[in-house]
């Protein structure tokens, strides 16, 4: 029975690749050094495959940057302001096209979540001018290497339709017109890689979300001659990350010769599903969870399995992780803090390809009862701890009533804001990180080896945070912030403070490019036994008459961050961290703390990909923010911060949020997506993010004028702020200086304009 994974994480054990692409990025390396180390990584990554058990070791999930940018570079879709391509693509233009060319002020292709995860790719781009062809023999190359080390490879390639329904096009271009050219090239490649192995991989995981009409016409043929250019070699159709629902008669007549899906997340239909399949059709189980970090339970997965058998037959089956395993960290058996009870539940990637083999093996005949007597202890074992399920904490959770949701009125809340605040029209602020510098991290992580004292730590911090306050005295905003120095990351750096959670020390899981996050891990019921955040904010207004904005991360995206446990649904899980939260708030306002952002940067991405599922998560989900922010009196201004903006279809679910303030992304779409905003006639204040944090590039205070003026069309003057996209943690400061000298600038000269505008307007009455 064939054993595979989806695909394999690629940052490396101890994060080899972000140390490489970075050092080449710095110019303090060659691109020999970064290639050698892409081929190491890679090899390893086979043998963790091939020495765990499993059949086939996947190629082609490995990237320098991002996956779908590879397959844009297969196809030769290098966008016209990187020059022109003449034959393979080469190592500048790719990062280019991934980070933007800062010497000739090129902008970097656009950057959005995958699906409904944490991860980000590279939004490829169709125009006029897009020229189709081989231009990368990436897949190639990787599938020899695997050959020559005698492993038996299963190359992978994004889908046609899932690339085409990811892509984006330029005004007066149907991206769905190249279909046939980008099929041209798919079946060149897929010809050549044929010879070389039994199995090719096509991932569309597009198929689990609702598909568009286009993706449902052109499917079914696409596939069918993906699988005539494979000739004999099988085609593995990989879908992931939901429900198949429609997509399963497209699918049925597609010709190939196994379907991939994921087992869990279509356990209900999964009968139906298989009668629509033909005979001949394999099915590949997706039974190893690819999005989290808990141990299989292997009696349970082979039960399921069990079922599937009876349905199809030995011969049919395959077995396989839910999705690919980019999405956790890679190998748990380096993780030395961990509490012993708590590791022996959990199973990272490495240790999810012996899940897998395991799996496949469990299905022979023989005696398995020790293997599944060990597995059940393990589970027996998660579900009596004690720190699992709090008494304490679920009592609270039930008394939660409608009265805790919901605050006075905006429209009485906002002149007893305005009456303690006296901001200044178009008030400027920023959404709360700066520059988390080399000194800041080396300093947190002396602290955390026990290198350096608490007091020095602290001393140090609160020296960071005494300067990004004068900083942003000296630039003249309104509203300060005290920096987040104190933080490693917006969730980690919470979770680690509250009960329920614990915490890896290498988990690192790929964002973009080089940029990892360490998702903290929910195992229990949470709770905030102290203040988190109190003294640091403290500190920061001791230091001005100016008020400072309180800064904490938002329920909703503390759950999407993290790996949460899978024995209690996500709703329960987000009120408990709700609780947590607004504790949080109530205490920065008991500290005399009035303005507090509760950060909801997750909001939008935490969204089901079934337009049917989006419904019941939004109410919870907005429930649990207001659960969040209700308990604080009318004069204190709440405020939330949501980045990846593509928020027009949940807008009212934004205003039923009832945050005093809200900032959102809007800079890179050039203030179109405020429109939503006017036609909902958005009742409360709002920032739509007039610069673009992503890039170093120091935007020109005419254009910041012109996005204000833009801005002020859609937004009435009383209820506008001017502040950037998202925080600045990743820039460096000189940038942020002179990016804000000028955004205040701006402010300030639109300020003038609308309030000489008022005179006039009062000396003619
Ligand atoms: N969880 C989460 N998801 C998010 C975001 C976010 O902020 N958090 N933002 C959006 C964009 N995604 C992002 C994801 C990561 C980073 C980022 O900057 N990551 C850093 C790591 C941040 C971190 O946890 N840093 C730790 C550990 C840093 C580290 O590597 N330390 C060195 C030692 C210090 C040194 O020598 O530099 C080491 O351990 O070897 C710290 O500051 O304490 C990185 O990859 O470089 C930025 C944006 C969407 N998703
Ligand atoms: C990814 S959203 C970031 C919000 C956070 N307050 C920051 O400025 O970093
Ligand atoms: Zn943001």
């Amino acid at each position: 029975m064939e054993a595979h994974v989806l695909g394999f994480p690629r940052i490396g054990r101890g994060r080899e690749l972000k140390r490489a692409l970075e050092a080449y990025w710095r110019g303090e390396s060659s691109a020999e050094a970064l290639l050698h180390c892409a081929e190491t990584l890679r090899e390893q990554n086979w043998r963790y495959q091939y020495d765990n058990g499993l059949s086939l070791v996947t190629v082609g999930d490995f990237s320098l940057y991002d996956q779908m940018l590879d397959t844009a570079c297969m196809l030769g879709m290098v966008p016209p302001r990187f020059g022109t391509v003449n034959g393979d693509v080469d190592l500048t233009t790719y990062f280019h096209m991934a980070r933007g060319d800062a010497q000739r002020n090129i902008p970097a292709m656009e950057m959005t979540k995958w699906f409904d995860t944490n991860y980000h790719y590279l939004v490829p781009e169709f125009s006029a001018q897009t020229n189709i062809q081989l231009a990368s023999r990436k897949l190639l190359d990787e599938t020899h290497q695997a050959l020559a080390l005698g492993l038996r490879p299963k190359p992978v390639l994004i889908g046609p339709i899932t690339f085409l329904s990811l892509s984006k096009q330029e005004d007066g271009v149907n991206r769905w017109e190249f279909l046939p050219q980008i099929l041209d090239v798919y079946c060149q490649m897929i010809q050549r890689l044929a010879p070389l192995c039994d199995w090719i991989q096509i991932d569309e995981p597009v198929l689990c979300t609702d598909l568009s009409l286009e993706g449902k016409a052109q499917a079914t043929t696409t596939w069918q001659q993906l699988k005539k250019a494979a000739g004999s070699c099988q085609v593995l159709l990989a879908t992931y990350f939901g429900r198949l629902d429609e997509a399963v008669p497209l699918i049925a007549a597609s010709g190939c010769d196994a379907i991939h899906l994921d087992v869990l997340r279509n356990e209900s239909h999964l009968t139906e599903i298989i009668q629509q399949l033909p005979t001949s059709m394999m099915v590949s189980a997706g039974i190893v969870e690819g999005r989290n970090v808990w141990k299989n339970d292997l009696r349970c997965s082979r039960e399921r399995l069990d079922r599937l058998r009876n349905m199809i037959g030995d011969e049919r089956l395959m077995i396989g992780s839910t999705s690919s395993l980019l999405h956790v960290p890679v190998d748990l058996f380096q993780e030395q803090q961990l509490d012993p009870a708590i590791k022996s539940w959990l199973a990272f990637a490495v240790q999810k390809c012996r899940e897998v083999a395991l799996l496949a093996h469990l299905l022979d005949d023989g005696d398995h009862e020790a293997l599944l007597r060990g597995s059940d202890r393990i589970q027996n074992c998660r579900r009596s701890d004690s720190r699992v399920e709090r008494p304490l904490v679920r009592q609270r959770a039930a008394q939660v009533c409608d009265a805790m949701h919901t605050r006075t009125a905006y429209a009485l809340r906002r002149p007893q804001q305005a009456q303690w605040l006296h901001l200044p029209l178009l008030p400027t602020t920023t959404i709360g990180s700066f520059p988390q510098t080399r000194a800041i991290r080396l300093m947190r992580r002396r602290y955390q080896s026990g290198e350096v004292s608490e007091q020095v730590y602290r001393t140090f911090m609160q020296s960071e945070i005494h300067n990004a306050v004068s900083e942003q005295d000296v630039l003249g905003l309104d509203v300060l912030v005290h920096g987040e120095p104190e933080r490693n990351d917006m969730v980690e750096y919470f979770g680690q403070q509250m009960d329920g959670f614990c915490f890896s020390e290498h988990g690192w899981v790929q964002s973009y490019g080089s940029r990892c996050v360490k998702p903290p891990i929910i195992y229990g019921d949470v709770s905030r036994p102290r203040p988190i955040t109190v003294e640091w904010i403290r500190y920061a207004q001791s230091l001005t008459d100016k008020p400072i904005k309180g800064m904490v991360t938002g329920p909703v995206t503390m759950l999407c961050w993290s790996f949460v446990r899978d024995d209690l649904p996500r709703d329960v899980v987000c009120r408990q961290l709700a609780l947590a939260v607004r504790d949080e708030v109530q205490d920065l306002e008991q500290a005399g703390i009035q303005l507090i952002q509760i950060d909801e940067a997750a909001l939008r991405e935490g969204m089901p990909l079934r337009k049917d599922e989006a419904e019941t998560y939004l109410r919870w989900a907005v429930d649990c923010f207001r659960l969040t922010s209700a308990g604080v009196a009318d004069t204190t201004q709440i405020h939330s911060h949501m980045c990846y903006s593509d928020f027009n279809t949940i807008l009212p679910w934004i205003a039923a949020m009832d945050a005093d303030v809200i900032s959102i992304e809007a800079s890179r779409s050039n203030m179109d997506l405020l429109e939503g905003f006017r036609r909902l006639e958005y009742p409360n204040e709002i920032g739509p993010g007039i610069y673009d944090i992503h890039s170093p590039r120091v935007p020109e205070v005419a254009e910041l004028i012109d996005l204000i003026w833009r801005a002020l069309e859609v937004v009435p003057k009383e209820k506008l702020w001017i502040n950037p996209d998202c925080g600045l943690k990743t820039r460096q400061w000189p940038e942020v200086r002179a990016a804000l000298r000028n955004m205040v600038s701006a402010a300030h000269q639109v300020r003038q304009r609308v309030e000489q505008d008022q005179q006039s307007c009062r000396t003619a009455d």
